[in-house]
């Protein structure tokens, strides 16, 4: 079992005329990485931000916070590139916006960042080719875009995912937060994206430890069953 429990907040939650002071703020309230959202308006139907907001925002908080940019976009292999330049680490793409993920995936890598594969809601084994070949698989818990209702029928594809492959790094977003965090930590997810419930909260270090907690535990309570 070679995962940890890390929590990423998504900054999209935070006011975005302090994107750069947000990201400290939530790192200082021990952060494990930032979670950023691109959308284009066309994959899913919100517009948000680009590559140059991502250096603008590697500038501002310093070579350190671990950069997961959850690419909601049509045509993700245009954006390789330039996010590898901005200073993303982490390319998480969806599984449905591309007809060659195998391209794809090499093409992320030999930029020096990370891979990511991120399904929606209505995608379910085609994920399971890739997986061998990928840092992290991003199970949606939600459609399109932040503070929806989290779809709790997706826990079946998180626990085929972990019983699967048992040390992949399996990421959760949309709706989670310290009432639903159980539910994906039980199910095997590792990494949790949390928008609204950590930023929206006066106490963003105590939600964070909390979400921690939870997937700590289940983290080893599977490693007891084993
Ligand atoms: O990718 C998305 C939405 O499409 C997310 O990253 C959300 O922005 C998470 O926000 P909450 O649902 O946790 O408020
Ligand atoms: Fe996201």
């Amino acid at each position: 079992m070679a995962y940890n429990a890390k929590i990423g907040p998504s900054i999209l939650s935070s006011d975005l005329s302090c994107l750069g002071s947000e990201c400290v703020r939530m790192m200082e309230c021990g952060a494990d990485y930032l979670h950023l959202d691109v959308m284009d308006g066309h994959f899913v139907p919100n517009i948000t931000f680009g590559h140059p907001m991502v250096e603008c925002l590697r500038k501002s908080v310093g070579q350190d916070p671990f950069f997961d940019m959850h690419m909601m976009v049509s045509r993700p292999e245009q954006w390789v590139k330039p996010m590898a330049a901005a200073g993303a680490n982490q390319y998480t793409f969806h599984l449905e916006a591309t007809t060659n993920p195998g391209n794809l995936i090499k093409d992320i890598k030999e930029s020096g960042m990370k891979v990511g594969l991120a399904i929606k809601p209505g995608t379910t084994e085609e994920l399971a080719p890739w997986a061998n070949h990928i840092d992290m698989a991003l199970v949606m818990t939600v459609e399109g875009f932040g503070g929806q209702k989290f779809m709790e029928d997706m826990m079946p594809k998180v626990s085929w995912l972990r019983s699967q492959f048992p040390s992949l790094d399996i990421e959760v977003d949309g709706g989670v937060g310290p009432d639903t965090v159980h539910k994906c930590a039980e199910a095997g997810a590792n990494m949790i994206v949390s928008g609204s419930a950590v930023i929206g909260s006066d106490d963003p270090r105590s939600v964070i430890a909390l979400l921690r907690t939870a997937v700590a535990e289940a983290i080893q309570k599977r490693s007891l069953d084993r």
